[in-house]
């Protein structure tokens, strides 16, 4: 028997003439309803969270008060005292917040999927998902097609790897489908209200004040970063010949990278250990709650948590120290040129009125660079590398190529003439996108293509798809970088980053306004590590090892990288 509500539960039990799902349902519709509706009417009111693990509700008053004191404040102590009567009014905030999130996602996951949503299975997938992202995706579109209707985690979700919605969804119609509301969004304490998860006004004048930092003239400056960093480790670890778990390393060398280019490489060692250490600390948490689908709160005083939260306290007390003895020394000997870190790019830049970041916000947008470049480049990386020892013709035509090009320090403009091994990186992209799905929430009632979509929806778009797409990439499954060869004589490789790229399916660092600020600093780290390495290392897989395997979280990243290095 089913529901006469529309909740889509089937009834079963009959007590005197009513089924207990009648009881159920009208327990939740004559009581939980109302309460409901007031309880999400009062967070609403608040202002809107940076994040979160379902739309964020849970932890929006955690998060109001951090967004309050950060748009507000201008000094420490200002700060301060707002951050410490805020976060007190949080956590009570949060308990009530919490309640309506629960509740809320109890009605949602019982709901049945909205009218005109795209096709897709029915219940409740979110474990199937968690289980193994990459399979279930491609099992939902081999059976549903490249858009999927979902119940994720109580939300309303659409994936798609459509090539025409994908674009609208991320260039046409940016404004509509926002990052507000998304679910599943990894919102953190670590991150705060930087460029990743903010929206609007803010994120609009925080990418406007943080473009200058990223241009091709100021990445040159931070190349420097990354040889030094990359000729360390092959002085260091990769002196001797042996096994090595490469993507262990990468993540070593692209935090070294990072920070460095953050900071600038005057940063006291001390200092420098203090801040990484703290930073390790922090990641190692953050990546233990993606595992976990970001369902437990932030705020919640469980161990791991505590431990979090001094990581983050000893990571942002080393950063505003930096903050400060920098704009201190900027504002006696302003750095120029080739001196200039990124953090003083930040410092220096300033809006239409003159006005800077506050020390807030650049703390915000500095750890969020730290989040959002440190692994994802680490995974390129690491890919890149087992492919290049999974393919020893390509690698001996990279080799030749960079020998050929630069036989010793490598330099920024080396790269443009690495044509074959910018193929290398652009194919690892596609097989392997750190970014595999990008998710945004639209913003009112929308027509996505054929479907009609509630306001509320969250659309992920999936360039793990989009790569594979057999209407427009030959044989897609297979890695070779000469596809990209016709296209690399012509046109440089940040060319194929705007837009949806030239064949409209390629989108490893998203599309539109909110594409990745770094692509250029990435691109440049991943051929000058790939370069270096390839002048003096020669790459094998080892006897009995397979191909890497995959180990989805939020992002795409090998379980590990186990190669043989040899000196060349
Ligand atoms: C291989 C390396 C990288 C990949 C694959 C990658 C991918 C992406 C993607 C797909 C997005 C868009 C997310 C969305 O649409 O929701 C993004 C955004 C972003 N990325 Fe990257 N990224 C990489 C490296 C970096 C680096 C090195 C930095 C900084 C140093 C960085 C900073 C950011 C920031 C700040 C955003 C948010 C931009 C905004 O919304 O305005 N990324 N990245």
């Amino acid at each position: 028997m089913s529901c006469s509500h529309g909740c889509g539960v089937p009834c079963t039990v009959r007590i005197s003439g009513n089924s207990q799902h009648d009881l159920m349902c009208n327990v939740q519709i004559r009581m939980v309803g109302p309460a409901l509706t007031s309880l999400k009417t009062f967070s609403r009111s608040l202002p809107n969270p940076s994040g979160g693990p379902s739309r964020g509700v849970g932890i929006a008053a955690a998060a109001a008060a951090q967004r309050s004191a950060h748009d507000r404040s201008d000094g420490t102590l200002a700060e301060t005292l707002i951050d410490g009567v805020t976060q007190s009014l949080a956590l009570g905030l949060s308990a009530v917040s919490i309640a309506a999130d629960s509740l809320a996602r109890i009605q949602r996951v019982v709901a049945p999927l909205p009218a005109g949503f795209p096709p897709g299975p029915g219940s409740e997938v979110a474990l199937n998902f968690l289980r193994s992202p990459l399979e279930f995706i491609d099992s939902l579109t081999q059976q549903y097609g490249s858009t999927v209707g979902l119940k994720l985690g109580g939300e309303q979700v659409v994936l798609t790897g459509d090539l025409c919605l994908s674009r609208q969804v991320l260039i046409d119609q940016a404004d509509v489908f926002g990052k507000e509301g998304t679910a599943f969004f990894p919102g953190s304490s670590l991150a705060g209200n930087g460029l990743l998860v903010s929206d609007g006004p803010i994120w609009q004048r925080q990418r406007q004040l943080s473009n200058p930092a990223f241009r091709q003239r100021a990445v040159e400056t931070y190349a420097k970063a990354m040889t030094d960093s990359t000729e360390a480790m092959l002085a260091t670890q990769w002196q001797h010949s042996g096994r090595r778990d490469v993507y262990k390393d990468f993540n070593a060398l692209t935090l070294q990278v990072t920070t460095q280019a953050l900071f600038g490489d005057d940063l006291p060692a001390a200092e420098g250990l203090r801040v990484t250490g703290a930073i390790q600390r922090a990641f190692e948490y953050f990546a233990g709650r993606a595992a976990l689908g970001f369902i437990i709160p932030e705020w919640l005083p469980t161990p791991d948590n505590l431990q979090y939260r001094e990581a983050v306290q000893q990571l942002d007390s080393a950063v505003y120290s930096i903050i400060d003895s920098r704009s201190a020394k900027l504002a006696t000997a302003p750095a120029t040129g080739a001196r200039q870190c990124l953090l003083d790019q930040l410092l220096l830049s300033k809006d239409e009125q003159g006005r800077g970041m506050n020390r807030r916000a650049l703390r915000d947008e500095l750890m969020t660079l730290l989040v959002a470049g440190q692994e994802t480049s680490a995974i390129l990386l690491g890919w890149a590398c087992a492919f290049l020892a999974q393919h020893p013709e390509v690698q001996l035509r990279a080799v030749e190529e960079v020998q050929q090009v630069a036989a010793g320090a490598l330099l920024p403009a080396d790269v443009n003439g690495m044509r074959y091994l910018q193929a290398v990186v652009l194919e690892t992209l596609r097989l392997r996108p750190p970014a595999y799905i990008v998710g945004r929430c639209a913003q009112r009632p929308v027509q996505l293509g054929a479907f009609s979509l509630p306001a509320g929806t969250t659309v992920l778009v999936s360039p793990w798809v989009l790569h594979r797409d057999s209407s427009v990439w030959q044989e897609p499954e297979a890695f070779k970088p000469e596809r990209w060869m016709p296209l690399l004589e012509t046109k440089s490789y940040m060319s194929e980053m705007s837009g949806l790229g030239s064949n409209g399916a390629y989108v490893p660092f998203g599309a539109g306004p909110r594409n990745c600020i770094g692509t250029g600093f990435a691109m440049m780290e991943a051929l000058l590590v790939l370069a270096a390495i390839l002048q003096r290392v020669q790459l094998r897989t080892v006897p009995g090892e397979g191909f890497p395997s995959a180990d989805p979280r939020i992002t795409l990243r090998p379980a590990k990288v186990p190669l043989f290095i040899s000196a060349l």
